[in-house]
């Protein structure tokens, strides 16, 4: 089966990729990423200057998937912005994620992104549960609006947004009419993590991570139905624009699942974390052996056309 897929224009060699935050914070990660199978991928969610980020352990991988207080680490905007300079664009198209701890930051960040004269495509993350004291922009309606509309004036190309997993359809609503007043979004990444979730361990009694009394960002298994309704309820509601799904994929039936609820891309986080970039050469094999064992000799054979009862 053939694997090969477009986004925004641009040929991949498959619609994989990594999410966010993993495998995406130095530059021998992204250049690891740049050489692995993966179809395109994603830099680690910068702020305008370096941050060490929350106090460790800030990860752990359970049974069913992980909980992560990261708190934002990373290089620094610049550095992700040099690395945007020296990739290779005629391998994989290579995403920048934009975490600036405020709209101004935000605006220093794509007012100096869009200067660059960069292929690099912009997704704006408005969902990191973890930087104490600060609220997430994707649960606060009016100041999604606002980032959106001020970044949307200072960015001059199409770009897309990560968003935190809504629970109630009429955040779905409320989300998708923000998204749909602007055009310049041309996609939408769902899920980030599951926000605060808490792991105990029951021989110590104790939580698994320091920072925040551990509580911290859900991914893994835990999350796919979560993963997977956010996806279908962004492809119903937005047909203009493209769906990235993210959470709780591990094996090629993951996938697959993402692409038949409408995901274009499908990035992976916890599990790449645990196994590394060789994961995507799996991923490929298990996808396509579901594909020939289904009769489906493309992507678009079966993308977004989940079927209700
Ligand atoms: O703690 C983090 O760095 C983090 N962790 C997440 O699970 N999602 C995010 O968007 C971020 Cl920015």
């Amino acid at each position: 089966p053939d694997l090969r897929t477009e986004f925004l224009d641009l040929p991949l060699a498959n619609p994989l990729m990594n999410a966010s935050g993993v495998w995406c914070s130095v530059a021998s990660q992204l250049e690891a990423l740049a050489e692995c199978a993966a179809g395109a991928m994603v830099t680690k969610s910068c702020t305008l200057a370096q941050r060490d980020g929350n106090p460790e352990p800030r990860y752990r991988a359970t049974p069913w998937g992980s909980i992560n207080s990261m708190g934002l680490p990373n290089e620094g905007f610049p550095y992700y912005l040099n690395y945007a300079r020296c990739h290779d664009y005629e391998r994989k198209p290579l995403f920048m994620s934009l975490a600036g701890l405020t709209l101004d930051d935000n605006l220093t960040m794509v007012a100096e992104l869009r200067e660059a004269v960069t292929p690099v495509i912009m997704e704006l993350n408005l969902s990191c549960p973890n930087v104490p004291g600060k609220a997430q922009v994707g649960y606060d309606f009016e100041a999604m609006d606002t980032f959106i509309h001020e970044i949307a004036d200072a960015y001059d190309r199409p770009f897309g947004v990560k968003l935190p997993p809504y629970f109630d359809i009429a955040h779905f609503d409320e989300a998708a009419a923000i998204l749909n007043a602007y055009p310049q979004i041309a996609f939408v990444t769902c899920i980030n993590s599951i926000g605060n979730g808490l792991v105990i361990d029951p021989v110590s009694e104790t939580v698994v991570i320091r920072p925040k009394d551990g509580f911290g960002g859900i991914g893994g298994d835990f999350v796919l139905p979560t993963a997977l309704a956010n996806v279908n309820a962004f492809f119903r509601r937005c047909p203009d624009k493209k769906i990235i799904g993210c959470g709780g994929v591990r094996s090629g039936e993951q996938v697959f699942l993402h692409l038949l609820a409408g995901a274009a891309l499908v990035q992976v986080g916890t599990q790449l974390f645990e196994e590394g970039p060789l994961i995507f050469p799996r991923l490929l094999e298990e996808l396509q052996a579901i594909m020939t064992a289904k009769g489906y000799d493309r992507i678009t054979d079966f993308q977004g056309k989940l079927k209700t009862l």
